[in-house]
């Protein structure tokens, strides 16, 4: 007996020529690319499915092209607003109905997707949502309706580690997502996910239930390594304070090199300019997302900032201007509220002015680079002291939450920065291997000089020893408080 929801029964063969026609008519794309369609025919064989894969891999097709061939609507359950203004923008453009529930959406819209959900036969194909809005009766309601007209296709939860590292404090909803399997048994579960260890991972499979039958479950998981980045630490501390001017230097050297020679020939043939360089900067704080952005601007550069506190209209345009390679809009200056999934193919660069928070979310937040396969650079400015203090940050975090009722999982953060401060001292191995190593690979990957260390192990080791202060004098300033600030995202 088929499956409630899934009333469609084609051949294998139909189907495979279906996903070969879809993927060439709806997402224009010649081919698929490597394991993409053995996931596809998995999801579309009614299996839950887990995927791990690198940045870039192509994982949103996974579950937005059985979207299109099934009948019924794909709920995805999305993270953050900007990734799924992002997804719902770029699907909508090749002409899928794809759209979003979340706090943003306007009324006329919310209305419309609703009447859409209550006739119980909706035409929206894709529906993005918050783990918040699924834990609501009224969305419940809706859903049950779609599911007893057997037109509930798929759930899908995007960025799927978010269960385990958010569910267990801040973000509680995305825990009762367990409701889903409770309540909708038979309709199968995808996950997706770039960044899950395997403690991660268990944790999703028992929270959406994936784990009860495991005749039904396919795991798919590759590599985390992307060739294409290059993947940099510039030492620096707060005496030296030389970060401005050595991005300057550096930005400046790359938009020479693109005046001139054969270079500035292709340019001027493709109708491009000179700066369209996209990057994006990742900072700490708020304040330091508008301030650098407004120096960058100063300078003749074209950089935004992207932060949680902007309205909503200005980071829509932000980021659509930046999609567009509009003029003005080259480089987001963002924080963390700008990382997983943002999908634009021909990021250039991304710097971490600070060191991040987690391992996680600099490989997230790395991975924007590169993602149309050519050549990305992705270079984070360390210092001892601003190590200092993203730990107090994370000490004052474990208090507000606690204060809260909170149980965060401060242990497995401070390891999960322990281990990303352990990345930038270290000199004597690959950039590539140690984050392959991080998400527990075995095999090194082989890196062909796309590491500070494989390119000039000697000159990293100097660059180190000249760029930061020593660990006495950071201790000592330690001591003093010196490090306690808090930024505010
Ligand atoms: N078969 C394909 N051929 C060409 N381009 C593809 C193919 N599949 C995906 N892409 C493109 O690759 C890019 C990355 O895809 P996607 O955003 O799904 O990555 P992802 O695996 O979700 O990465 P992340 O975890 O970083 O969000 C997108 O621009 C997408 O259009």
């Amino acid at each position: 007996m088929p499956p409630l929801g899934r009333p469609l029964v084609r051949t294998r063969s139909q189907v495979v020529q279906d996903i070969d026609f879809t993927l060439r008519r709806q997402f224009n794309k010649d081919s698929f690319r490597p394991y993409q369609r053995e996931i596809i025919l998995a999801v579309l064989d009614g299996k839950d499915v887990f995927v791990q894969a690198a940045t870039s891999f192509g994982k949103s097709l996974c579950f937005q092209l059985p979207a299109v061939i099934e009948c019924g609507i794909t709920i995805v359950i999305s993270p953050l607003l900007s990734l799924m203004m992002n997804q719902v923008e770029a699907l909508q453009a090749a002409n899928v109905d794809a759209r979003t529930l979340n706090s943003n959406t306007q009324q006329a819209e919310r209305d419309l997707i609703y009447r859409d959900l209550s006739t119980g036969h909706p035409l929206t194909r894709l529906l993005y949502v918050t783990p918040e809005l699924c834990s609501g009766e009224h969305f419940r309601k809706r859903l049950m309706l779609v599911y007893e007209q057997k037109e509930l296709a798929r759930i899908v939860v995007d960025e799927a580690h978010c269960i385990s590292e958010w569910g267990h404090d801040f973000r509680k909803d995305f825990r009762r997502l367990s409701w889903f399997r409770e309540t909708f048994p038979d309709v199968p579960v995808t996950c997706l996910t770039a960044t899950a260890n395997e403690q991660v991972r268990n944790d999703v499979l028992s929270t959406l239930g994936m784990n009860q039958n495991p005749g039904r479950l396919n795991i798919f998981s590759t590599t985390a390594h992307r060739p294409n980045l290059h993947l940099e630490v510039r030492f620096t501390s707060d005496l030296a304070n030389d970060r401005y001017d050595n991005f300057i230097t550096w930005l400046q050297g790359v938009y020479s090199r693109r005046s001139t020679g054969l270079r500035f020939s292709e340019i001027e043939a493709q109708g491009d300019r000179i700066k369209n360089v996209p990057g994006i900067i990742y900072t700490v704080s708020r304040q330091e997302c508008d301030s650098l952005s407004a120096a960058l601007r100063n300078d003749g550069i074209g950089a935004r900032p992207f932060h949680a506190k902007l309205t909503k209209e200005c980071k829509e345009e932000t980021l659509a201007r930046w999609i567009a390679n509009d003029p003005g809009y080259s480089i987001i200056v963002a924080t963390t509220a700008f990382g997983m999934g943002i999908d634009k193919d021909n990021v250039r660069f991304v710097v971490h002015w600070r060191l991040p928070k987690s391992f996680e979310g600099y490989y997230q937040e790395a991975g924007r680079a590169g993602r149309d396969g050519n050549a990305g650079l992705c270079f984070l400015y360390y210092s001892r002291e601003d190590r200092d203090r993203v730990f107090s940050m994370l000490a004052s975090d474990a208090i507000k939450d606690g204060e809260r009722g909170n149980s965060i999982n401060s242990v497995a953060r401070r390891e999960s920065l322990n281990r990303l401060a352990a990345y930038c001292e270290d000199t004597d191995g690959c950039r590539h291997a140690a984050i392959c190593k991080y998400f527990g690979e075995d095999k090194v990957p082989f890196c062909e000089k796309a590491c500070d260390w494989h390119k000039n192990a000697e000159d990293l080791k100097s660059r180190k020893k000249r760029g930061l202060a020593s660990e006495e004098f950071v201790s000592t300033q330690r001591e003093e408080g010196a490090y306690d600030e808090y930024w505010s995202e």
